[in-house]
């Protein structure tokens, strides 16, 4: 089995807004192995941005990590920093979050790195393609030589867009060498004519080729880890699969990892090795991608995949499931699984919080220091139990009935009046 190349735990990332506090990534758990592609599936809403936002430090304010751990696996990082950071390193590993902010911002390009949805949010307009991969090399390249001078050149959103902005010289390129490598990289991410191309600006790029110049920009520093968050979703659909391929492609090529991130449970079922399903800013079901494809445990995972649609398929990418993802602020939110009021299975135990069950053993493996019997676990006490039919919540438990029902269950805001925003959850 491969190693791990990430282990998340326990990690919470709030929003502190004017309307109060939302819960946006919740005592998330999940492992990135070498080399593998992991998938997070989730209605709009369910957490999957602001968990990868929070995995490389780039959650703005009003926004801010609360609790957990980040660990990354490279050997030279925990090298570098155990003597002034001791408590940051375990083994081969590093909590990013315990290191200091210019280490941490250091490993955005050469350790993490991103693409989006458009990308336009990582290209500038005013630069020649070629220009701009060519500086996404030459920063690299130097934080690589002094991964602790950085601070000032990978901050912000958008790597790439800070970085033409601001340090180098806005024309031309910096040397021979790295104008070479963006050819290279162009090449590699199958852009024809690349040498050509590189000459072009970003608006005469069509949407695919803009794709694959933002992955070749995202590639400049041969990060461990992409994250990918819907990347494909603004294309049609050709141009996405062969986006997809070439990610996969690339991925064998440098044996990166990366993590996808997608509403499409057909972009999941074509990349991914293993997948953790959010709802509600938790990871409510994870394992491999046959685990939680082929036996789902959680309603919730069994709901998202009562229809797989294909890549083919321009329709909604998730099935309907009847309600709404609650919107996580903080003082509506019960200890209960925040699923039950939607499920077609919910029981009395539901109620309370379930903790993240080993499906083989049903045993909670909430401590996950002693690590789990299989790869699947699932927060949900159908992990642990048959459903019991005589256990189950009465019907208008959660107030789709009376008002009065519904104050009493404390599910607050629209149920029923925003129910078709989720079925288009593509946005
Ligand atoms: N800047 C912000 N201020 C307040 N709340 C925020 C902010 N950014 C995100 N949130 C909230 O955090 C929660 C999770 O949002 P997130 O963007 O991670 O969802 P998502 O799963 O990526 O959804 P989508 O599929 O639509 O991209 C949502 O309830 C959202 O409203
Ligand atoms: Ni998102």
């Amino acid at each position: 089995m491969a190693e791990d190349l990430l282990r998340v735990r326990n990690l919470s990332t709030r929003f502190f807004t004017e309307d109060g506090q939302v819960n946006a990534v919740e005592s998330v758990d999940f492992d990135v192995r070498d080399g593998e592609v992991f998938g997070i599936v989730g209605e709009s809403g369910s957490g999957k941005s602001v968990t990868a936002l929070s995995v490389i430090d780039l959650v703005e304010s009003p926004g801010r990590i609360t609790s957990g751990e980040i660990w990354y696996r490279n050997p030279d990082l925990a090298e570098e920093v155990r003597e002034d950071n001791p408590d940051a390193v375990d083994g081969d590993f590093v909590d990013v979050r315990r290191v200091p902010e210019n280490v941490r911002r250091a490993l955005r390009g050469p350790s993490f790195s991103t693409i989006f949805q458009d990308p336009m949010s990582s290209l500038n307009p005013s630069l020649t393609v070629g220009e701009q991969i060519a500086e996404a090399v030459e920063v690299q390249r130097r934080a690589r030589s002094n991964p602790r001078s950085t601070r000032s050149r990978t901050q912000g959103f958008g790597l790439g867009n800070l970085l033409t902005s601001t340090l180098l010289p806005s024309q031309g390129y910096v040397s021979d060498e790295s104008r070479a490598e963006a050819i290279e990289l162009l090449e590699q991410v199958g852009i024809p004519d690349p040498a050509e191309r590189a000459e072009e600006y970003p608006h005469e790029f069509s949407g695919g080729m803009l794709q694959r110049a933002m992955i070749a920009q995202a590639l400049a520093g041969e990060p461990d880890l992409l994250i990918a968050d819907e990347p494909t979703t603004a294309l049609d659909v050709t141009i996405q699969a062969q986006i997809l391929d070439l990610l996969r492609d690339l991925q064998e090529d440098t044996g990166m990892s990366i993590v996808m991130i997608t509403h499409n449970l057909g972009v999941i079922a074509r990349m991914c090795d293993r997948v953790g399903v959010m709802y509600a800013g938790e990871v409510v079901e994870r394992g491999t991608l046959e685990d939680v494809f082929d036996d789902p445990v959680h309603p919730y995972t069994q709901g998202l995949l009562g229809s797989i649609p294909d890549l083919d398929d321009p329709a909604p990418r998730l099935q309907p499931i009847e309600g709404n993802v609650p919107d996580l602020y903080d003082a509506e939110m019960e200890n209960r699984c925040y699923f039950a009021d939607r499920c077609p299975k919910a029981m009395e135990e539901c109620l309370h919080k379930p903790p993240e069950f080993d499906t083989e053993t049903g045993e909670s493996r909430e401590d996950f220091a002693d690590r789990a019997a299989s790869d699947h676990g699932a927060k949900c006490y159908l992990a642990q139990h048959e459903y019991d039919p005589s256990q189950a919540l009465p019907e208008g438990y959660f107030g789709s009935g009376t008002d009065e029902a519904k104050s009493a269950s404390g599910t607050a805001r629209g149920d029923a009046a925003s129910e078709d925003e989720e079925v288009s959850a593509d946005d």
